[in-house]
């Protein structure tokens, strides 16, 4: 199993232990708790912050959507964090005044959130890649919903073709085992993707086995690639 010449894997909206200590067995590169309260996914309902700084892994991604400098800064030293995933609205000035805050290690995620195949749509994704590129380490895109995320749903990659993406980024929404076949489809292939809703059991509670057949079936199709 060679996983190096593909994309990374990072296994969002984890609430258990058990679960945690079996994705890291199975190398997954980037765990994702949810900080946001209205979350169905909200970690701090299931496990403490000492909890959380226990689990000793490089990828430790902490989400937020709207919160406030120093809520983000206390949770990530107390929880260990070492990438902070931007999910809402968070405008330049907040990152420049929230980069100065943390230590200089932590690795910083822009979420785009992408609605209809659009103008309106195509005029966001320009601004914030121009807006941010210089503020953080990679954008990740994520489907526009009712919800911040997690919505289970996918939005029209083929307007991802239509830039070029300044930063390596992370695809996310709604990816599934079927949906991913699609991935060859865009010209810049992402640096990492993001699952959630599609392998869990219920919400915070993940399909195991449905995860290790998505990373065994993403090494074979790089072996393929290369063969
Ligand atoms: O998952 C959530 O409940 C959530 C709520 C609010 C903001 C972000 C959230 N998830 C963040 C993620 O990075 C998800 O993996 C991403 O939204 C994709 O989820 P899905 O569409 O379920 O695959």
């Amino acid at each position: 199993m060679n996983r190096n010449q593909q994309p990374k894997i990072k296994v969002c909206g984890l609430t258990q232990l058990n679960q945690i200590h079996e994705l890291i067995s199975m190398e997954t590169d980037f765990l994702g708790f949810i900080f946001y309260e209205k979350s169905p996914r909200y970690v701090l309902d299931r496990l403490s912050l000492e909890e959380i700084l226990k689990i000793g892994h490089p990828g430790k991604t902490g989400v937020f959507v709207n919160d406030g400098i120093e809520k983000i800064t206390d949770i990530t030293e107390k929880a260990g964090l070492k990438l902070i995933q931007l999910h809402g609205d968070e405008s330049e000035d907040f990152l420049i005044e929230l980069k100065q805050k943390l230590q200089p290690d932590v690795t910083l995620i822009k979420v785009i959130r992408i609605g209809n195949n659009d103008d309106e749509t195509r005029e966001k994704i320009k601004c914030t890649l121009n807006s941010y590129r210089s503020l953080v380490n990679y954008f990740l895109f994520d489907t526009d919903g009712k919800a911040f995320g997690g919505t289970g749903k996918q939005f029209d990659w083929t307007l991802l073709n239509e830039f070029k993406i300044p930063l390596p980024y992370f695809l996310s929404g709604g990816i599934s085992e079927e949906n991913i076949e699609n991935i060859c489809l865009l010209n810049q292939q992402p640096f990492a993707i993001d699952i959630n809703s599609k392998f869990e059991l219920k919400p915070g509670d993940k399909d195991l086995e449905k995860i290790k057949k998505f990373i065994s079936k993403e090494s074979q199709r790089d072996d393929l690639t290369k063969n």
